[in-house]
């Protein structure tokens, strides 16, 4: 038994699903339920859990394990999962630098992840944190509060205009790509972006936005694939960041790289926070005061590194860039389906990108796991996509 209280949900199912984390909404739970599984919650207060913790809430017998971003998913906790009989890992994200997949191959388990629910709403989090930085608005805010305003001034918290300007875009997949539309849409922006693979579609959306704006007289947008981070960071006004976190973005944001940036630009990073070397960051912003960062991840999360948090060209968010009520109920919802899904023998989707038929709560969800990472080194089978007659 686990060491740790939980809710338990349909006790008398015949596989038992352990989650983690309590998770916002009731569909996960529902579709969970709907597949014969007992729910197991955890309802700890701390809020990162250990391996330990978690080896604890295995236990001798579980089928399939729903995780957070915050835990280490490795060999041992596989390993354990096995043992307890289980076939099938979710976490309750996109990203899954936290699971060691091979060591889930190993053992045959499925890993899932949430993509597509959550890329929208990140990449509003990754424009808010753009125009706050840009515009100051977080220091205007703070100086507002202290009772500090005693009247308009030409000098006060002058900051950049985005418009006309040029955004970078390092890691054009799904949020990177969205972000980078919001930017030419909502400000007029001309694009750069660097991406190990070609964006077809951002460069034909900038392409036609940029032939409307001609038609109407204005300016039109345009964009650029760069051959390299550095050419992003040589050139851009505004730079986000928007890759994987792996062996090649690690620390891609280094002193050399800031280095090259223009003085007065804003870099943004609601990616991960390993993909900054966070201590040149802070030693960047002390030194030139005009460059602004918006930051959603840190490296050493929770923990900012010393300095950060008093940097006025800093504005600091906690890991919220997907906090919106739809999607996280969805990311909850996906996680779970998931994991019945694979317990099921059900095949996994044809198009991990193509999610919304999963989260309709008013029609059966497809019979399929939503996204399951290292579905082709074991070998699941794809679900055949439904043809429109
Ligand atoms: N802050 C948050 O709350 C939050 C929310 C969602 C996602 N994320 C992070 O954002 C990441 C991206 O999510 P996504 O759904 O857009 O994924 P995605 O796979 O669609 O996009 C990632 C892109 O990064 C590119 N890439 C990989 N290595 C690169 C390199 N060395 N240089 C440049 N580009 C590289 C890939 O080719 C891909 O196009 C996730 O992996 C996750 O870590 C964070
Ligand atoms: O990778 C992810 O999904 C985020 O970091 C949390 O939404």
């Amino acid at each position: 038994m686990a060491a740790y209280s939980v809710q338990v949900f349909n006790a008398g199912g015949k596989f038992r699903v352990v989650s983690t984390k309590p998770m916002p909404g009731n569909q996960w739970i529902q579709a969970l339920v709907n597949a014969g599984c007992r729910v197991e919650v955890c309802t700890s207060q701390k809020t990162i859990l250990s391996v330990e913790d978690i080896l604890s809430l295995i236990g001798s017998r579980c089928d399939g394990v729903i995780g957070q971003l915050t835990e280490e998913w490795g060999e041992t906790l596989f390993s354990a999962l096995k043992k307890a009989g289980g076939h099938a890992f979710s976490n309750m994200a996109v990203g899954y630098n936290n699971v060691d997949v091979e060591a889930a191959n190993k053992h045959g388990i499925a890993v899932g992840n949430t993509p597509g629910v959550l890329t929208e709403t990140t990449a509003e989090l990754a424009a808010a944190l753009t125009l706050s930085a840009a515009r100051r608005v977080v220091e205007a805010d703070d100086f507002m509060r202290a009772g500090k305003y005693d009247g308009w001034l030409p000098n006060l918290f002058v900051g950049n205009l985005l418009k006309g300007q040029t955004v970078g875009i390092i890691g054009a997949g799904r949020i990177g790509s969205a972000y980078a539309r919001m930017m030419v849409e909502g400000f007029k922006m001309n694009v750069i972006y660097y991406d190990l693979y070609q964006s077809k579609f951002l460069e034909n959306f900038v392409t036609a936005y940029g032939n409307f704006l001609k038609s109407q007289g204005e300016t039109p947008v345009t964009w650029k694939r760069a051959s390299s981070a550095e050419e992003v960071l040589r050139e851009a006004d505004v730079v986000s960041l928007h890759p994987v976190l792996d062996k090649t973005t690690y620390h891609l944001i280094n002193k050399e790289r800031l280095s090259m940036m223009k003085k007065e630009a804003v870099l943004v990073n609601a990616s991960r926070g390993p993909v900054i070397d966070e201590v040149a960051l802070v030693e960047h912003l002390k030194v030139n005061p005009m460059f602004r960062v918006g930051l959603d991840v840190f490296e050493d999360e929770p923990y900012m590194k010393p300095g950060l948090g008093e940097l006025p060209n800093a504005v600091v968010v906690p890991h919220i860039a997907s906090a919106s009520k739809w999607t996280r109920e969805g990311m909850a919802t996906l996680a779970a389906l998931n994991v019945a899904g694979k317990l099921q023998g059900f095949p996994v989707w044809h198009n991990s990108n193509m999610v919304l038929p999963f989260l309709d709560e008013n029609s059966p969800a497809p019979k399929a796991c939503p996204s399951i990472v290292n579905a082709k080194v074991l070998g699941l089978q794809v679900a055949a996509p439904v043809s429109k007659m």
